[in-house]
């Protein structure tokens, strides 16, 4: 019998067994959805997919794996998020890999990028900015579904940029990435400009909202990506001064918005001159995302 983590670890255990322990203690640590944690983790480790962790339960799992789903189990009872337990996240077909240092790209990011690629027309080639890029799941999801596109990308985190880069290699995806501040006067020289589309999902929590969160969000997202400090609309402020300037005639935002300030971005995008402002409701029905676009 070994110990790994203060967990026991059995020579013999079998793979529903294993399941099972996993699930209790998730639960009693109160780990929500414990059931579906604890499949992910004995997946990742057992090499297979959940229908294969099912369909063999009698299977045995050896001391070594036993001893890997006890060092992911203490790491998700924990609360650190489970996609950093697991290193990845799936975005749009897209396998991310996702750790301390970048924010874990949401479902509701998923379908705004969904709607950009929709109503991204099929000619001319775009060129799109993706501002706050985190990961890179936005600016890679669009370079992979629309290869002719110039897709550029900044964040001002060389800890996200470098997760996005090694993204964008392993993918064989080819984007331009930047380290740029949105909140400074003006973006660097070597953005060029003339873009079609900027896309962004800047931070957009007040500090206040903090006490609200999940510890997996509050205790290891960074907080760079999460809070926009005392003024909730302070990036849409920014947004919409370097979109006059970096968008072409004819070009649009596409902003992704807190559920409570969706009006604000609207009337906010409205008075810095932008037209044919409108706001779109995601799929559980909450106001997510804003398109302005520059037409004078
Ligand atoms: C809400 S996260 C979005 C990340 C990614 N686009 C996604 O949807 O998962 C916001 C991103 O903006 C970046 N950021 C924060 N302040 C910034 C600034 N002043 N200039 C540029 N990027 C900034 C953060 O590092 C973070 O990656």
């Amino acid at each position: 019998m070994i110990m790994a983590n203060g967990q026991e670890v059995r020579q013999t255990i079998t793979q529903a067994e294993l399941l099972q322990q996993a699930i209790q203690r998730l639960e009693a640590a109160g780990v929500p959805d414990a059931r579906r944690n604890a499949e992910w983790i004995l997946c990742e480790v057992l090499g297979c997919s959940r229908a294969q962790l099912y369909a063999y339960p009698e299977r045995p799992v050896d001391a070594a794996r036993q001893a890997h789903v006890a060092a992911l189990l203490t790491r998700r009872l924990r609360r650190e998020p489970l996609q950093y337990v697991l290193g990845y996240v799936e975005f749009l077909g897209l396998r991310l890999e996702v750790g301390p240092g970048v924010l874990v790209p949401r479902p509701e990011t998923e379908w705004l990028t969904e709607q950009v690629l929709q109503e991204m027309p099929a000619a001319p080639a775009q060129r799109v900015l993706d501002v706050g890029t985190g990961s890179g799941c936005i600016a890679l999801a669009i370079k992979h579904h629309r290869p002719d596109a110039e897709v550029w990308a900044c964040d001002i985190s060389l800890d996200a940029l470098t997760i996005a880069q090694r993204n964008a290699r392993r993918l064989r995806l080819n984007v331009h990435w930047v380290v740029a501040d949105v909140l400074a006067t003006s973006f660097p020289e070597s953005v060029p400009g003339s873009f079609d589309l900027i896309v962004s999902n800047p931070p957009y929590l007040a500090w206040h909202e903090a006490d609200e969160l999940p510890p997996e969000v509050r205790d290891y997202e960074p907080p760079i990506a999460l809070y926009a400090g005392e003024d909730p609309l302070r990036f849409y402020r920014a947004l919409a001064r370097h979109g006059h300037v970096l968008l072409k005639q004819g070009g649009r935002l596409a902003c992704e918005v807190h559920a409570h300030y969706g009006s604000d971005v609207v009337r906010l995008f409205e008075r810095s001159g932008y037209e044919k402002v409108r706001l779109e409701h995601d799929l559980a029905g909450n106001p997510r995302l804003v398109w302005a676009w520059k037409l004078s």
